[in-house]
């Protein structure tokens, strides 16, 4: 990799506030920034064009970007950058898999025009769009290369859908679900994902293998609906999706792989920076000459993360649900009686009671069973989801409202205390919970 040479101009120390620079980037050429773990960081572009994972930054506007945020700008003509001094680091790098991630943007703007035109025809596979998924270890960039294709395609004018399989972070929502969401402007690179209708399915812990099965249950839950809606929408169906998907790529996480390929029909198959998993991918999918497999160069300006930090990003995540990214939400505490809740997990118990077993037969955990929660000082910084079932046999198929965070159990008087993103009823008395936690620091 080439590091480029940053451009330093004259310090502006004012009162204690950082010293500001100026970063001059050539053609073709990144900025890589780390945000001080402490503060956040202001730059703005002061000449020329750039991006940040495919979003245009607007002329001469400060941005402010979160402490120990990672990212990128990136140009493609050049630009000059003034920002503040104080980063953990930051570096300018003439080397990018770019150009090869762009290519991949125009082979699927193709596809969407495409099917475009073939809306209505008898068809049903020439009006659909690309299915692209991204798969790849742990920090190969798959997050980064979802969101650059999915803005890059908003800036033309569609609205692809995103699918985030990914319950270890969690791009559209907490981390513990999976979730999809239509991509109707580029990424906004400081707030993400807008939050406003995403389908969010809870699955309640950051690993699959707590409970495979369920997992499996609700992408093919996912991918049912938004089969349902591509059916009676042309505009999203042409336009497709980008799948994001886990780092986890061995034993259960390459079946898990497989399982999202196969149950979204994915189309084209990015594979980030291995080539074992490529290799054994395109084996897997010779079947399926309408499958794509290609493989494509990590950025080297992926930064890895370490479960500490992984775990400081999820509580961050959590934050950011309730109170917004910079404070700016007003969540709500209300009390309700422990008679008003029903709270299940899914997962566990016996399957069957042993005198309906075969002789010998041990009774195993049937991982879809519904287990009703009772009630006790254990759920206290529990992060629940707020299921929009109305029936109890509904829940397991059923999409969630959103979250809500227990502050307090009162056993004598059996009251719970949750805070909620806001006031009023919840939209169901029916909650899930996994082993999302969250203490407030
Ligand atoms: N070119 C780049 N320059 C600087 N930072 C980058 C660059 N590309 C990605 N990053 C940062 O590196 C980190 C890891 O990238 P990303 O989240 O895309 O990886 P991932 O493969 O999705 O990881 P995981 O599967 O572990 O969630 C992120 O914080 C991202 O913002």
């Amino acid at each position: 990799m080439a590091y480029g040479g940053a451009t330093l101009g004259p310090a502006a120390a004012v009162g204690s506030s950082p010293a500001m620079k100026q970063v001059k980037l050539e053609k073709e050429s990144e900025l890589r920034i780390e945000v001080n773990v402490n503060n956040s960081l202001r730059l703005r572009l002061l000449n020329g064009t750039a991006e940040i994972f495919g979003t245009e930054m607007p002329p001469e506007n400060w941005l402010t970007f979160p402490p120990r945020m990672k990212f990128a700008i990136f140009t493609w003509y050049g630009a000059t950058i003034e920002m503040q001094d104080n980063t953990e680091t930051d570096y300018v790098a003439d080397e990018t898999p770019m150009i090869s991630y762009v290519n991949v943007h125009a082979v699927l703007e193709g596809r969407r025009s495409r099917a475009k035109a073939s809306a209505g025809d008898a068809d049903a596979d020439a009006s659909q769009g690309p299915r692209v998924i991204v798969v790849g270890p742990t920090d190969a960039g798959k997050s980064t290369l979802s969101k650059m294709l999915l803005s890059w395609a908003a800036k033309q004018g569609w609205k692809p859908t995103f699918v985030d399989l990914d319950i270890g972070q969690g791009s559209i929502t907490l981390p513990g679900c999976i979730a999809a969401t239509p991509i109707e402007m580029p990424i906004d690179p400081v707030e993400g994902i807008p939050l406003e209708m995403p389908l969010v399915y809870f699955f309640g812990h950051n690993t699959p293998t707590v409970n495979a099965d369920l997992y499996r249950v609700l992408v093919k839950e996912l991918a049912q609906i938004l089969e349902r809606q591509f059916a009676g929408n042309a505009e999203s169906r042409a336009a497709g999706m980008v799948i994001n998907t886990m780092g986890f790529i061995d034993g259960l996480g390459y079946d898990l792989l497989l399982h999202a390929i196969d149950t979204f029909q994915a189309t084209v198959v990015l594979v980030l920076g291995q080539d074992k998993l490529c290799s054994m991918l395109k084996d897997a999918l010779k079947q399926k000459p309408k499958v794509d497999v290609v493989k494509l160069q990590k950025s080297g300006g992926v930064v890895s993360r370490n479960s500490k930090f992984r775990a400081v990003a999820r509580n961050q995540r959590i934050r950011e649900y309730f109170y917004g990214l910079s404070n700016d939400l007003s969540p709500h505490s209300s009390i309700a009686n422990f008679s008003d809740l029903a709270i299940y997990k899914i997962g566990g118990g016996p399957q069957a009671p042993a005198s309906a077993l075969p002789i010998g037969a041990q009774p195993v955990a049937d991982p879809m069973r519904l287990v009703p929660v009772n009630i006790n000082r254990d759920l206290l910084n529990l992060v629940l989801a707020v299921s929009f079932a109305k029936e109890q046999d509904q829940i397991l198929s059923s999409n969630i409202a959103g979250f809500i965070w227990i502050t307090d159990i009162d056993i004598p008087r059996k009251k719970i205390t949750y805070l909620a993103p806001s006031p009023g009823e919840l939209p169901s008395k029916f909650l899930l919970m996994g082993s999302l936690t969250w203490i407030e620091t």
